[in-house]
């Protein structure tokens, strides 16, 4: 695999760089006040309960939405900003995926967006689709599909142009132990080779991997750090109990 494209950013500017960001929907706000910089290679993980705002910053950070307040800058570039979707990777919460196509179809219709053709394409899919053990679905329409394998497709879409960052909303729900755990190796590779990552979770083994957490709740970004140092603020042993001691609640 080639190592992540150059970007147009310098590498001393955080690949990800949200400041004082704010969201309302009617008089809620749902995202309060939120400064947040993640550097290039860093696996970075947004830990928080149902509802506290995970999802609704990410679609700030990929320029699906856009901030009442504050700035959202992605490689530099300030977002929302519609040729940034060549630039990264992105798996949304819920998978955005032509059911009545193939995932061939699927592949080629992203790739198409992404630039990708030829030889090229053809080792990407092959590759993408190995990482989430679907080579030999291919073919197959996405209706046939069965939920994780969704999630598994929507995954490889995600990988397949080879993007310098990854933002990916919940990677793993739906997929069982041994293909989480293998999906995570190949984040853990992607990050050596240089790959910046942010993604949500709530599965508190999957946070303890994350080089650095944010956590969020109602809105706030109530702690930030590797998981050894919010153990060590909080005076937890382990993520969990840190969690719930810096004000959290885990979903069940
Ligand atoms: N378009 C919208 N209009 C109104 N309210 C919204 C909208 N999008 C999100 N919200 C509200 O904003 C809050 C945060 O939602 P968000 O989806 O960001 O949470 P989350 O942390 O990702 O939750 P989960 O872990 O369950 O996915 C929720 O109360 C949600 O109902």
């Amino acid at each position: 695999m080639t190592p992540p494209s150059s970007s147009s950013s310098s590498s001393s500017e955080p690949v990800v760089d949200v400041r004082n960001v704010t969201r309302r929907f009617g008089s809620r706000t749902v995202l309060d006040d939120i400064s947040l910089q993640v550097e290039r290679g860093e696996l970075f993980g947004l830990l928080g309960p149902s509802g506290s705002g995970k999802t609704t910053l990410i679609k700030l950070m990929t320029g699906i939405d856009k901030a009442d307040g504050g700035t959202v800058r992605m490689l530099g570039e300030r977002m929302p900003k519609l040729a940034m979707l060549q630039r990264f990777g992105y798996m949304a919460q819920s998978d955005a995926l032509y059911y009545e196509l193939t995932a061939k179809e699927n592949l080629s219709f992203f790739a198409a967006l992404y630039g990708l053709k030829g030889e090229r394409l053809h080792k990407r899919m092959q590759a993408a689709m190995a990482v989430v053990d679907l080579e030999d679905h291919l073919n197959k329409t996405v209706s046939a599909y069965s939920g994780g394998m969704k999630r598994r497709l929507s995954l490889a879409i995600a990988l397949l142009h080879e993007p310098e960052l990854l933002v990916l909303d919940e990677p793993t729900v739906g997929i069982d132990p041994v293909l989480r755990q293998s999906i995570w190796q190949e984040l853990e590779a992607l990050r050596e080779r240089g790959t910046t990552i942010i993604l949500t979770t709530h599965v508190m083994d999957e946070a303890e991997k994350c080089g650095r957490l944010g956590l969020i709740r109602d809105g706030k970004l109530t702690a930030t750090g590797s998981p050894e140092e919010i153990k060590r603020q909080s005076h937890t042993q382990t993520i969990e109990e840190a969690f719930i001691a810096l004000g959290g609640g885990v979903r069940s």
